[in-house]
């Protein structure tokens, strides 16, 4: 089995080399291949996502990938952006299954932001729509147009979705309901957005073919507050690839640290990439202090559902939940009485666990 390795910009390649040590000691039958993406890749090669990349990323069984992006890279044209290697790269390969597992584990509950009465035995997955919305609609652009103040910059894009697009996420979001607690609660904007009355009549009709998940609507602003206020309300949220991103880096909070938030991306055959939730993180690259557990557990959900590897899947989450009972720590998850580790440091700690 071949896996394409990108570790990416900032603290991507940090991450990734431990994600890697715990993969290689697990022994299974994986080769690995490394290739360029995002800021790297520009620099070398003037494209965020290279041709060479590209092929990689086709012809391997999953690809495993760390962050892109950094201040260096900002000022330049947009399609020369990281970013957009990152967007093409999950266009290319058809991912539009986003799964970000906001668990926490119980060791964190003080590190979470929020009292731990309302954060303790959280358990909830957000299924992000990966490949349309407002990321990928077109038109889109800044250009000069007559808006009545004269002639001035306008800036635009497009929120769009086919009903084969919202009718696959669904299907997704309601079958994974169906093997966890039952609920499934549908985020959009349907008061303002037509593209969303769109995606709350389609996740409705859908529902007569899920008798046994109970669906829910909410609009998204009310979601970003009870998200907050009661988390442990949700089982499975649904939503849009912009609304997806922003919830989901307000759930990683929950959890303690967007440090231990992991994700699969997957097509329609359970082929993926698998990466953190998290950014190129660059205030605190190259210093040896980003945690590598959403890397390593992001590592554990391809084994899951590209290789159908549960044991080995389950030992990496096992090894993650040792460390933390351990005490071991990263800055971002860190407090009083417990042990403070680098990126490195946490990963002896988990193949030290496993
Ligand atoms: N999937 C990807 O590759 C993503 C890339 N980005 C890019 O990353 C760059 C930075 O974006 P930001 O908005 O700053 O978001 P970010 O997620 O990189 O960082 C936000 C904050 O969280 C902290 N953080 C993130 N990951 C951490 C980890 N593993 N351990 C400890 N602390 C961690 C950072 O130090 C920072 O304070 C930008 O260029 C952005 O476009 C942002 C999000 C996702
Ligand atoms: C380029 C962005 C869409 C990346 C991001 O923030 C994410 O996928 O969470
Ligand atoms: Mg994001």
């Amino acid at each position: 089995m071949k896996i394409c390795v990108l570790p990416g910009d900032g603290i991507g390649p940090e991450i990734m080399a431990q994600a890697l040590r715990v993969l290689r000691a697990l022994d299974l039958d994986f080769s690995f291949e490394e290739a360029l993406l995002g800021g790297c890749a520009v620099d070398a090669t003037g494209d965020p996502f290279p041709e060479a990349t590209r092929r990689l990323a086709l012809e391997s069984d999953a690809v495993l990938l760390g962050a892109v992006g950094g201040p260096q890279w900002d000022t330049l044209p947009r399609e020369q952006r990281p970013e957009r290697g990152l967007l093409g790269i999950r266009k290319t390969l058809g991912l539009f299954a986003n799964l970000r597992p906001a668990i926490l584990y119980p060791e964190l509950a003080n590190a979470s932001t929020l009292k731990p009465e309302v954060v303790a035995g959280l358990d909830i997955l957000i299924v992000r729509e990966l490949t349309g919305d407002i990321y990928f609609g077109q038109p889109r652009g800044i250009e000069l147009r007559d808006t009545g103040n004269g002639n001035e910059r306008v800036g635009y894009n497009t929120m769009i979705y086919s009903e084969s697009e919202i009718r696959r996420i669904a299907k997704v979001a309601y079958e994974a309901a169906q093997k966890r607690n039952g609920r499934l609660c549908s985020v959009d904007k349907m008061n303002v957005l037509e593209c969303t009355q769109l995606w709350r009549d389609i996740v409705s009709d859908m529902a007569r073919d899920y008798p046994d998940v109970q669906l829910s609507h909410m609009l998204v602003d009310n979601a970003a507050m009870q998200l907050v206020r009661n988390p442990k309300q949700f089982d499975v949220m649904v939503t849009g690839n912009m609304f997806g991103d922003i919830l989901s880096d307000e759930a990683s909070m929950l959890t303690g640290s967007i440090g231990m938030l992991p994700s699969a991306s997957l097509d329609a055959n359970n082929k993926g990439l698998y990466e953190p939730s998290h950014g190129s993180a660059p205030d605190i690259a190259g210093q040896d202090k980003a945690n590598p557990l959403a890397t390593i557990l992001s590592a554990a959900m391809m084994l899951r559902y590209t290789f159908a590897q549960e044991d080995a899947a389950q030992r990496i989450e096992n090894a993650v939940k040792t460390v933390l009972a351990q005490g071991y720590r990263t800055g971002d998850i860190y407090e009083p009485g417990t042990t403070l580790v680098g990126t490195r440091g946490m990963g002896d700690a988990v193949l030290a666990a496993l």
